[in-house]
């Protein structure tokens, strides 16, 4: 049996076509702005690939690109200057952040209607009580894949393996959300090879490329892959052993073109649904 692919990147162009035609429907430009302090790699090729898919939609798109250096009160000036501007309806500050801002007070600050990550305490309180408003890019955009997929959450046994703040934990809520019955792994979970064994919907978001084997995984499951990590040879990995999986799972999303370009499309939805509420 060969595992069904996912198509991630055909799933995203839909969306973002829809999203563009909604745009296209407004009396105004929806405006989103992205704050990069700093140079690291991977933050900087997301930021391009987001501007393009934001200008593409038909947004007033913007990056603010800050030093290394820049200290935490000249970002929250910033961020200051984003919420009182009337023409921005979501702001993304990139993470992660130079180590002497505090990533809290810096998420704090931003608006929570323009916060299109979905990471303001606000947002994620509303997400954790089971009634999302701007829901975190990733897990909203891997919730929509399933759907695509035909894979129902509801009664479904789901492992998230990975607990962070952008990827794990909002994607165990979603999926709680979903009434899917859910387990959360992590770096202290003591048989992790058995805790994925048992599900039919696996979230791999840990960062550890190939990490997850194929006999991690049970037979005819639904395999989801977040990890973007970087191979020897430069090429991108996901968490998942792709080629063992293949053979293993139901469907599978790859890497790249599985879960990140629906992460970018979620993001200009999330854009539209801020721009709609603050302007009505
Ligand atoms: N495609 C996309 O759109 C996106 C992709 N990503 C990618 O997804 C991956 C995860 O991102 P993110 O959530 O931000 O990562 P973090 O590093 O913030 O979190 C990783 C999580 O994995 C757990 N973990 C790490 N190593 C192990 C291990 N050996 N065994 C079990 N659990 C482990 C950690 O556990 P503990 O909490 O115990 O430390 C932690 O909860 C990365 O590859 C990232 O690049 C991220 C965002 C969007
Ligand atoms: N505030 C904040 N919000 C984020 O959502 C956020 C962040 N910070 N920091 C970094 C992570 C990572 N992330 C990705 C988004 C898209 C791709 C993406 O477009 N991937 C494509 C293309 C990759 C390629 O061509 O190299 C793919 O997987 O097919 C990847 C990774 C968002 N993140």
């Amino acid at each position: 049996m060969t595992a069904r692919p996912i198509d991630g990147k055909a799933l995203a162009a839909a969306l973002r076509a829809e999203v563009a035609a909604r745009a296209a429907a407004l009396p105004y430009r929806p405006g989103l702005v992205v704050v990069l302090v700093g140079e690291d790699a991977a933050s900087t090729l997301y930021v391009r690939n987001k501007e393009r898919a934001a200008r593409a939609a038909g947004f007033e798109s913007r990056t603010i690109r800050l030093p290394a250096e820049t200290g935490e009160a000249e970002l929250l000036s910033v961020i200051a200057g984003l919420n009182a501007d009337d023409a921005v309806d979501g702001i993304l500050v990139q993470l992660p952040l130079p180590a002497q801002i505090r990533t809290g007070a810096i998420i704090r600050a931003i608006d929570p209607a323009k916060d299109v990550d979905g990471f303001h305490p606000e947002n994620v309180a509303a997400l954790a009580l089971g009634a999302p408003r701007l829901a975190p890019c990733t897990p909203r955009g891997i919730f929509l894949l399933l759907r695509a997929a035909g894979v129902e959450p509801r009664g479904a046994r789901a492992l998230v393996l990975g607990r962070s703040n952008i990827v794990g934990r909002p994607m165990a809520a979603l999926l709680l959300a979903g009434d899917a019955t859910v387990t959360i792994a992590h770096s202290r979970t003591r048989d992790l090879a058995a805790e994925c064994r048992r599900a039919e919907i696996l979230i791999a978001a840990v960062g550890r490329p190939a990490m997850v084997k194929g006999d991690w995984i049970a037979p005819g499951a639904t395999v989801i892959d977040v990890g973007i990590n970087r191979g020897a040879d430069g090429a991108l990995v996901g968490d998942v052993d792709y080629q063992a999986a293949l053979g293993v799972a139901g469907a599978i999303t790859p890497v790249p073109g599985g879960v990140g370009p629906m992460t970018i499309a979620c993001l200009l939805e999330n854009t539209l649904i801020a721009a709609a509420a603050r302007r009505g």
